[in-house]
């Protein structure tokens, strides 16, 4: 269960200016259930959840626990919304250490040499016993032709071509595009499995595609409860859409008074990447013809430690909005030591839960005072069917926030831009 609480935030807005927002979001909403806005081509994300593929999601939780078996070491080659999501679910629903199965590791996000040769060398590094380790790699592209995932697939490729011989096309899995794009040619040359992202489910809206879902089901994640906890948080925010319609006039109504971040901020560091995600689905939809909020994410309190002086005193250009997880999931206490030599004592027989959570109410309190206004967004626990939940409830936010500025939430025409130098730099013809 997802609750969106927008008190700490609401007494910065005055209330006419609220209710103009909120007639927007409202106009907004409509644009987005009748397919009148622009890119509305693109709303996919809406109807795989009202309309759930269930031979596709048995299909990706038996490869997932085939390739589990099997892997030794599972690749995620892809970039922005071929990764992001994934990267999030995994690192919010898996162990820290010690997880079962195969090791999760990513390629294809950029162009680190290093990064790259480090890889390459460690997968070739056979196992304890002197066999070779297991790999498998799941290259994802939409477009089937972005340098960073293309580069390192090729790389890839190579390997697992020498390591396997003619085997090789069992270890590479591709997720992308029906038809068009260079990595549907090599598909069809070389005969390897393939998963389809669909056309209107653009990148950064498609985790719960086989992009996601199939890195989340080799991770040992069950993927049906995922999709079924988004796929009841369609259902429910269409009977009700009042939380996520108060959240995105809020937000319209901050952005007006001219606040420019939104610090995305967790005081749980398995929900990091997460950030990551919601940094990529609200920065490229929002960011554009000059608006938006630009979101940033924080780890508290780590980042307390960092940021935290700015965020209470720094320039009053800030908006934060907390991921909060309200069940606590480990027991771990503070014991009491004899002799109290570090003076922790009087946290004795607290959990680590508790203290972190006053870490987070007194966090709340100094920086509402230091005139940051705050949203708070709680799961009642951490578990594959909340975080399907939060999936969806951020992509219908940014629908309706980014619909309410006037803009087109599902293009990015602006990504192109660095990508035309690069290639005139790099000499592509
Ligand atoms: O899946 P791909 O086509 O390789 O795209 C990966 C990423 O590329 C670009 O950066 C786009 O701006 C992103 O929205 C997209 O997620």
């Amino acid at each position: 269960m997802i609750t969106c609480d927008i008190g700490f935030a609401r007494k910065f807005i005055k209330d006419d200016e609220y209710l103009k927002a909120r007639r927007k979001a409202d106009m907004a909403l409509d644009q987005l259930k009748n397919k009148t806005g622009p890119g509305s081509e693109w709303l996919g994300w809406r109807d795989l959840l009202a309309d759930p593929n269930d031979a596709e999601i048995e299909e990706i939780s038996s490869l997932g626990e085939e390739v589990r078996e099997k892997a030794d070491i599972f690749i995620v080659c892809g970039i922005g919304g071929s990764y992001l999501g994934a990267k999030a679910v995994i690192e919010a629903l898996t162990p820290h250490f010690g997880s079962k199965g195969p090791e999760i590791l990513f390629a294809g996000h950029h162009i680190g040499g290093k990064y790259l040769e480090e890889l390459m060398a460690y997968l070739k590094e056979p196992k304890e016993d002197g066999s070779p380790k297991n790999i498998y790699v799941n290259v994802i592209s939409k477009s089937g032709s972005t340098l960073e995932t293309a580069l390192s697939f090729r790389l890839l490729r190579e390997l697992i071509e020498d390591l396997y011989g003619d085997d090789a096309s069992e270890h590479i899995i591709c997720t992308t595009s029906k038809e068009g794009g260079l990595l549907n040619k090599v598909i069809k040359e070389k005969g390897y499995r393939k998963f389809i992202i669909p056309d209107d489910v653009g990148g950064r809206y498609s985790v719960l595609t086989p992009v996601g879902l199939l890195p989340i089901a080799v991770a040992g994640i069950d993927v049906r409860t995922l999709l079924y906890g988004a796929v009841s948080a369609y259902n429910r925010y269409k009977e009700n859409t009042e939380d996520i319609l108060e959240y995105a006039a809020l937000r319209n109504a901050i952005h007006e008074t001219g606040k420019t971040i939104d610090v995305f901020a967790t005081f749980e560091p398995e929900l990091s990447s997460f950030g990551g995600w919601i940094q990529q689905l609200l920065g490229e939809s929002e960011g554009k013809e000059g608006q938006g909020i630009f979101p940033t994410v924080a780890t508290y309190s780590t980042d307390l430690h960092s940021l935290g002086q700015f965020i209470q005193q720094g320039q009053r250009s800030l908006m934060e909005t907390f991921i909060i997880v309200e069940k606590p999931f480990s027991d771990l206490e503070v014991n009491e030591l004899e002799g109290n030599d570090d003076e922790l004592n009087y946290l004795a027989g607290k959990s680590f839960h508790e203290i972190n959570t006053k870490a987070r109410e007194g966090t709340i309190e100094a920086h509402s005072e230091g005139d940051v206004p705050i949203v708070k967004i709680c799961l009642s626990a951490l578990n594959a069917e909340n975080i399907g939940e939060l999936i969806y409830f951020f992509e219908l936010l940014t629908g309706i926030f980014v619909y309410s500025l006037g803009v087109n939430p599902f293009n990015q025409p602006g990504v192109e831009d660095y990508k035309k130098a690069m290639y005139r730099l790099l000499g592509k013809h």
